[in-house]
This record gives C-alpha cells, sequence and structure tokens, in this order.
C-alpha cells in the first residue's frame, strides 16, 4: 500500500522518520512522499528522514517557534490558523500516487494532540483516498494533563480519521521495555509493525508473496472506522550456515513449518498488541507472515486465519505472506480492526475526566485565593497606586 505519510508534533515526526528508517532497510516502496509539522523549530530540525523542504513550521506568531507547550486547545488553534501553510505542503503530494494518508502523532501533548485531528479533517474535505490515523498514547506516569489530552484528543481523531491505529506507550513498558534512552526503540518496534502491513504488498523483486496483502486487504479491514490494534511476534531461526561451498539449506519440515507459523500468530494475538484489547470485540482482522519462502506455507497462514476466525468470532479474517529471503526469522503481524472492548481506553478517560474535574475546580477557587494572598487581612496596607 503506498501512503503519504504526516508526522505531527515531536512524536509525529520521530515515528515517520523510523517508518522511513524500515523503508529504507527494506525491499519495499511504500512511502510516496512524507510531511512533518510542528510549531517548534528545533523539533524540526532534530528530523533525520524528512526532507528539509518538506518540514512545516506553523503557530510561529504566537509560539514563536517553542512548541505548544502540551496545551492542546492550542495545537488546534495553529494549526486551524495556519491551515494554508500545511494545504501548501499537503498540495505537493504527488496523491494520484497514494493508496491513502496516514496522519501520525503522539496524543499527550500540544501540537500533535491537537494539530493532528484537524490535519486529517482538511485531508478528509480535500481527498477521496482514506485518511488513517497513528495515535500514540501516553505512559501512565507522564501525569494527569498528558492524559486529559490524549483521552480529549483520541476522541476527536477517532472521528476524523477513517481509522484509528492506536499505540499505547505504557503496554510497551509493561511489556518489560524500557522508555529509557529515549524512544529510539519503541519507534523502531512501531515502524516494524507499520513497515510489515505496509509493504508486503509492495515487493517489487522476486520472490514475489503467493498471496499478496495488497492495498485493498488493508482498506477493506479498516473500513467501518474505529480502533485498531496490532500485534506482532516472531520466531529465531536456526538456520545453517552456507558452508564453504554454498551448499544448499535443506527445506525445513513442512510440520515445523506449519507449527511455527500457527505458534508465532497466536503469541502476536495474544501478548503483543500496540493497545491491549479484548480480542473477541474485533470487527474485522488481518494476518501476514513474513520470513524466508521456504519457511512460509500456505496451510500454516490458512491455520492461522481460521484460528483468528475462532479468536474473535468474525468471519472477515483475511490473510497473505511477504517473502523476505534473507530474513532470520518468521514474524507474524495481527491488525486487528474495530476492537471496543479497551480497558486501557476506559482507564485513559477515567483519569482524564478527573483531572479536567480537578482544574475546573482549582480554577474556580484560585480567584478567592490569590485574593486573600495578596490583600492583608485588615486592608491597612496601602497599595502603591
Ligand atoms: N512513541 C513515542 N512517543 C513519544 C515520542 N516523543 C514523545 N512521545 C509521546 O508523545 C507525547 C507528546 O509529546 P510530543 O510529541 O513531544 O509533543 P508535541 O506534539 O510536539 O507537542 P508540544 O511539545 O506540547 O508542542 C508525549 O506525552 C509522549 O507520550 C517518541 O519519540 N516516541
Amino acid at each position: 500500500m503506498k501512503i503519504a505519510l504526516l508526522g505531527v508534533g515531536q512524536a509525529g515526526g520521530k515515528v515517520a522518520d523510523a517508518i522511513l528508517d524500515y523503508e529504507a532497510a527494506s525491499r519495499a516502496d511504500f512511502v510516496t512522499d512524507t510531511v512533518a509539522i510542528n510549531s517548534a523549530r528545533a523539533d524540526l530540525l532534530g528530523l533525520e528522514r524528512i526532507p528539509v523542504d518538506r518540514r512545516v513550521l506553523i503557530g510561529q506568531s504566537r509560539v514563536k517557534g517553542h512548541g505548544c507547550g502540551a496545551d492542546n486547545e492550542l495545537g488546534v488553534t495553529v494549526a486551524e490558523e495556519d491551515l494554508d501553510e500545511v494545504r501548501g505542503a499537503i498540495d505537493d503530494l504527488p496523491v494520484h500516487e497514494v493508496d491513502a494518508f496516514l496522519v501520525v502523532a503522539g496524543l499527550g501533548g500540544g501540537t500533535g494532540s491537537g494539530a493532528a485531528p484537524v490535519i486529517a479533517r482538511e485531508l478528509s474535505r480535500l481527498y477521496t483516498e482514506p485518511v488513517y490515523g497513528l495515535g500514540i498514547l501516553p505512559g501512565s506516569d507522564e501525569g494527569g494533563i498528558y492524559t486529559l489530552n490524549a483521552a480529549r484528543s483520541f476522541q476527536t481523531f477517532v472521528r476524523e480519521v477513517d481509522n484509528l491505529l492506536v499505540f499505547d506507550n505504557d503496554a510497551w513498558r509493561r511489556s518489560g521495555e524500557s522508555l529509557r534512552g529515549g524512544y529510539a526503540s519503541i519507534n523502531e518496534e512501531i515502524a516494524r509493525r507499520l513497515g510489515v502491513l505496509l509493504s508486503a504488498g509492495e515487493v517489487s523483486e522476486p520472490p514475489f508473496p503467493e498471496s499478496v496483502v495488497d492495498a485493498s486487504e488493508i482498506i477493506n479491514t479498516l473500513a467501518g472506522g474505529g480502533v485498531t490494534t496490532i500485534g506482532y511476534a516472531n520466531s529465531q531461526l536456526d538456520r545453517p550456515s552456507r558452508g564453504l561451498f554454498g551448499r544448499r539449506e535443506p527445506d525445513p519440515n513442512e510440520t515445523d513449518v506449519v507449527n511455527r507459523i500457527t505458534t508465532t500468530v497466536r503469541r502476536a494475538t495474544l501478548g503483543n498488541l500496540t493497545l491491549p484489547a479484548n480480542v473477541e470485540s474485533t470487527e474485522r482482522a488481518l494476518v501476514v507472515v513474513s520470513g524466508p519462502p521456504q519457511y512460509l506455507s500456505r496451510k500454516g497462514i490458512e491455520g492461522s486465519r481460521r484460528w483468528l476466525e475462532e479468536e474473535t468470532g468474525t468471519m472477515e479474517v483475511r490473510g497473505g505472506d511477504y517473502p523476505i529471503p534473507k530474513s532470520d526469522y518468521v514474524a507474524g503481524l495481527v491488525v486487528l480492526s474495530g476492537v471496543t472492548d479497551v480497558p486501557r481506553i476506559k482507564e485513559l478517560q477515567q483519569i482524564g475526566a478527573e483531572t479536567q474535574r480537578n482544574l475546573k475546580a482549582r480554577a474556580e477557587q484560585r480567584p478567592e485565593a490569590l485574593r486573600d494572598l495578596v490583600w492583608d487581612g485588615d486592608g491597612e496596607i496601602d497599595p502603591l497606586f
């Protein structure tokens, strides 16, 4: 699937950069064009892969290139005010070569959280191609305001896109990974998952897939809107070295191949989702199995599809393969689209609502508290003027 990629805010830009890294390392060409949009000049300068002339600074007259400081209403305002600048960049996109748009942003801050839904709405207004969002949820240790921002942006973003793919920074941390050392490894993980999905149907040299996951398979899986979570797992291959004279590797046993695929797909679905969700609440699903061609099997993929049908209770499960000859592992990627039972979103909304109540109550008490602080109780002290 060919996409136009728009990274909004710092997280959006960095994840877009990571997706371009993945593309450069893979055999496929799936990003037609990229645009980074931010209100912080330094964040735009820090990007590596997105071309300099595809970086758009918004909100300069209001925030002077310093970002929105986790104020996502300001994020909305600067995007709306500078929509012409954004439109200018979008106008340059070779839209005839694009199957869909992908707008990426961290939902906890100001710029990405506020501007991404505005940009998605504008893309939907201008083009007939689907507009997907990739929203990153903040870690729960980031604090109330980030959670409230994410809860508000989530509601709006879901409404403005054709489907919102969600990645929860918290789920990554709970899986035992650390957020320390920056977000580099988490961004690589996001890029890998999207990369496998989007590049599977865009292989330009043999071996070609037996069962191609093309753009229409992805679009049909994401049709109907809502929220999507993506599972991924891989199984390391113990491949014999080729020896001095490049002996051909013996073909693996068929039963082992099938078992490896089905186990990997189960692991991807049950323990490794970008947003933990009750699998039974899935509306549509898609499975892609990648690896060296001799480790891919129609029987294995069919078995995984059937297993997913049973597990999700939906009959709409699509599937295909993505041969990568030099890969050292077999990977299973599972897209669960239209999930509705997602405890983390409920938690986010609950904490967000508490934070909002707390902020409102404090704002109401503040004028009186400040008056008490500034004026001496008996009014004996005269102000200067
Ligand atoms: N996965 C991932 N998450 C990130 C990254 N950087 C920030 N985040 C998350 O995204 C949220 C928003 O942060 P930023 O993207 O820096 O914020 P912004 O959209 O630029 O907005 P302002 O800085 O407030 O103008 C944070 O609360 C983090 O949860 C990143 O590189 N990767």
